[in-house]
């Protein structure tokens, strides 16, 4: 995988304060086209600090953020949203009760053409239905047989699914992943990797946080290393074994030099 050209997504010394706690600090970070990156690191490490700051969902006090090498400041996650960086966040941020095409189409209905662009444009639910079926497939989702069944009633994988295929639908550009196999059983979480690898295989590159050495290792290209709120190093996962990440991360072990 080349490294030379300009990356999709960069963050360069970022800095972000809670009061006396600095949870990020001269924080580096690169993400380039077709790759996976998966971001470790002890709690408190700064991980989510870090996405957060990338997707809108915090201001940092320093630093700055490019996106495809153009400088982009995010006040908020809509921003974020705007210019194609989906987040998926543990939370998930699904309403239980609505459909799983209602939940796809969250904050982003489409309408019916209607008077002069009315916001009480009746709801185009026969083409949001159609649509999430079509990424759904897409994605080999279709262990999901209806579309209007509410998310309450799906498995925690099938879940995280609909979370991914929503990002993947939307964000053109690149999906941030916040631990998605944490809460999932083995079978579910080989479905959500294999998924993971389905979206990089579309071209979207995306950037996973997870404390999961083994899911890490099978699926990220490079693995950016966190520390005391920075980027400590990047390996290459063929190149390390996890023992040696997990000391690089907790300061068992010296980090190798190039970032
Ligand atoms: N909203 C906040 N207010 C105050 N302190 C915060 C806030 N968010 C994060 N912090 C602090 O910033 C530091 C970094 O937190 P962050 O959540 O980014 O780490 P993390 O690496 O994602 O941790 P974990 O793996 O435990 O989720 C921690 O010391 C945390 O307590």
């Amino acid at each position: 995988m080349t490294q030379s050209s300009t990356p999709i997504l960069q963050a360069r010394g970022l800095v972000k304060r809670y009061g006396r706690v600095t949870a990020l600090d001269q924080c580096d970070f690169d993400l380039h086209a077709g790759e996976i990156v998966a971001v470790i690191g002890d709690n408190g490490a700064g991980k989510s600090s870090l996405i957060k700051a990338m997707s809108g969902a915090v201001v940092p006090d320093e630093g700055e953020i490019l996106l495809e090498g153009k400088p982009v400041r995010f006040n908020t996650p809509t921003d974020a949203r705007a210019e194609g960086i989906e987040t998926v966040y543990q939370t998930l941020a699904m309403s239980p009760a609505l459909s799983i095409a209602d939940n796809m189409f969250m904050g982003r209905e489409l309408r019916k053409p209607g008077w002069r662009g009315s916001v009480l444009r009746q709801l185009d639910r026969a083409r949001m239905e159609q649509i999430s079926r079509d990424k759904l497939s897409e994605l080999g989702l279709m262990t999901i047989q209806n579309i209007n069944q509410a998310v309450e009633t799906l498995s925690g994988g099938q879940r995280q699914g609909v979370a991914v295929a929503r990002a993947a639908a939307f964000g053109s550009k690149v999906i941030i992943l916040d631990e998605p196999t944490a809460a999932l059983g083995v079978k579910e979480s080989r479905r959500v990797l294999e998924l993971i690898l389905d979206v990089r295989s579309r071209g979207i590159p995306i950037v996973l946080i997870s404390h999961n050495m083994p899911h890490v290792f099978e699926v990220a290209d490079r693995i950016h290393v966190h520390r005391l709120g920075k980027r400590l190093c990047v390996i290459d996962p063929k190149d390390y074994t996890m023992s040696d990440a997990v000391a690089f991360m907790t300061g068992a072990k010296d980090a190798p030099l190039a970032a």
